[in-house]
């Protein structure tokens, strides 16, 4: 359109403007205004007051509700409107980053207008903005290390949204700077709660657990990105069951790397393909011996005993094992797999999964899994095909952990109750941790420290 004025709209019509954008923040103080010359300041002042008692009570009295329902909404108002996401200092941010040009014609600063922000956990921001028109996604990304700079974040990723709006997902410290020590082992098998084994850490600082009990793990991550943590440390939380023949390991190792010390401490361990499927047969064989036998006593619930112990099926490269090899092998292994994955939940047949790439090519049975980790991964598609879509638009930015040994067993999984993700770290088991195991399940004694009377 040919312009004929460089004059700005008035004022007041930018803030008309801005209200109709913003109906919550320009409602409230609007209603604030109404309610004290409708009311009187007293009885408006004594409302304010009352709301904030209530939520700090709420804020006091029951943490878990308060950061589920009400802490993301506050965070985000807070930092959409005290933060550099507004006014002079996100100007100042686009401007550093050359993300706010000057109208060809008129001269006039175009800085890209932040739509809105939301906080859903206390590290992570996605802040949604409208370009600027001519502006790019790929121009955003290449200056995504100058804004993680500018907003003094440790990290920021970039997602296309619709045309002209992109989301910048800014990742404002690191949670984890220390490595998590291995989970200790409990001497008695009733210690065990199969509802939320003991994993590491998450972002806020407390336990991170996952169930184990009629559920199926997958964990995806990159070469080097500590899935041995996540094959190890449910082994060590598990330890006496293993002992004490209520958890059995059905073991495959395609490419003996792993998982070979665990060859000792399986009911069955497997490495070559033939051997794999032979193992998965059997596993699918006790599963259905399960479901008769569990029918006939007229159980509906399962619970791990020496006659029906937990079975698991650790499965190290899923993608040696469904795709890269042998056609009919991999066939055969989906289609046994798939019923454990809808079947073994009620017979205590459960598969904790690993594998490099998420992709549905290399994993296509991934929907099975019903616990999902995503630890570094190496394309900014795989974070969504782990935990599913619009994962990293919530802030699962794990193809932006840096290959580096010491981010490594950091990752994300969703939040309980919540499509939000979390990120996590797994405690860390070494060699001789590893090796402590073993020798405590084999012998039935302590090899080391760590166990717990
Ligand atoms: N939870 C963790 N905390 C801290 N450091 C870790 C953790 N897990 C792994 N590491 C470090 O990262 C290195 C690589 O870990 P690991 O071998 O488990 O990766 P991986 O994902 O299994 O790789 P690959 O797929 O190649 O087997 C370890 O040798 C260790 O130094």
């Amino acid at each position: 359109m040919k312009s004929y004025s460089n004059r700005k709209p008035g004022g007041e019509v930018r803030a008309i403007k801005w209200a109709v954008r913003n109906p919550v923040e320009a409602g409230v103080p609007l209603a604030l205004a109404g309610s004290a010359l409708q009311f009187g300041p007293t009885p408006t002042g004594v409302a304010v007051g009352s709301t904030t008692a209530g939520l700090l009570a709420w804020y006091r009295a029951h943490p878990d509700s308060f950061d589920r329902f009400a802490a993301p909404h506050l965070r985000s108002l807070r930092r959409r409107w005290f933060s550099r996401y507004s006014g002079s200092r996100w100007r100042d941010v686009t401007t550093a980053c050359e993300l706010a040009p000057a109208h060809r014609k008129t001269g006039v600063q175009q800085v890209p207008r932040v739509i809105k922000v939301r906080s859903s956990s206390a590290t992570v921001d996605t802040v949604y903005v409208r370009m600027v028109p001519g502006q790019t996604p790929a121009q955003w990304q290449d200056k995504a290390d100058a804004l993680t700079v500018a907003l003094n974040a440790e990290r920021v990723g970039v997602e296309r949204i619709k045309p002209q709006v992109l989301a910048l997902i800014v990742q404002r410290r690191e949670s984890f700077t220390e490595v998590i020590e291995a989970p200790a082992m409990l001497w008695d098998s009733d210690a065990v709660d199969l509802s939320a084994l003991f994993l590491g850490e998450n972002e806020f600082g407390g336990d991170w657990c996952e169930p184990l009990i009629g559920q199926h793990w997958l964990v995806a991550g990159a070469t080097g990105s500590g899935k041995g943590s996540l094959a190890w440390g449910p082994l060590r939380s598990l330890a006496p069951m293993i002992r004490d023949g209520l958890v059995r390991l059905h073991t495959l190792d395609p490419k003996r790397m792993e998982l070979t010390k665990a060859e000792g401490i399986s009911h069955a361990y497997a490495s070559d393909l033939d051997d794999c499927v032979s193992v998965v047969r059997a596993f699918v064989e006790d599963l259905r011996e399960t479901e008769e036998s569990l029918a006939e006593q007229g159980k509906r619930k399962f619970t791990p005993s020496v006659e029906t112990p937990l079975n698991l099926l650790v499965m190290d490269e899923l993608g040696a094992l469904l795709s890269f090899g042998d056609y009919a092998v991999a066939k055969e292994l989906r289609k046994l797999l798939s019923i454990v994955g809808t079947q073994g939940r009620a017979t205590g047949h459960s598969m904790l999964g690993y594998v490099q790439e998420p992709t549905k090519d290399t994993v296509p049975i991934r929907d099975l899994f019903t616990v999902r980790i995503c630890l570094r991964v190496t394309t900014a598609g795989h974070p969504d095909m782990v935990l599913g879509d619009g994962a990293r638009l919530r802030g699962a930015l794990a193809d932006e952990i840096p290959n580096d040994p010491a981010t490594a067993g950091i990752g994300y999984v969703l939040r309980p109750k919540s499509r939000l993700p979390m990120r996590v770290r797994a405690a860390y088991v070494d060699d001789a941790e590893i090796g402590e195991l073993i020798s405590f399940v084999t012998t039935g004694r302590a090899g080391g420290l760590k166990v717990v009377a």
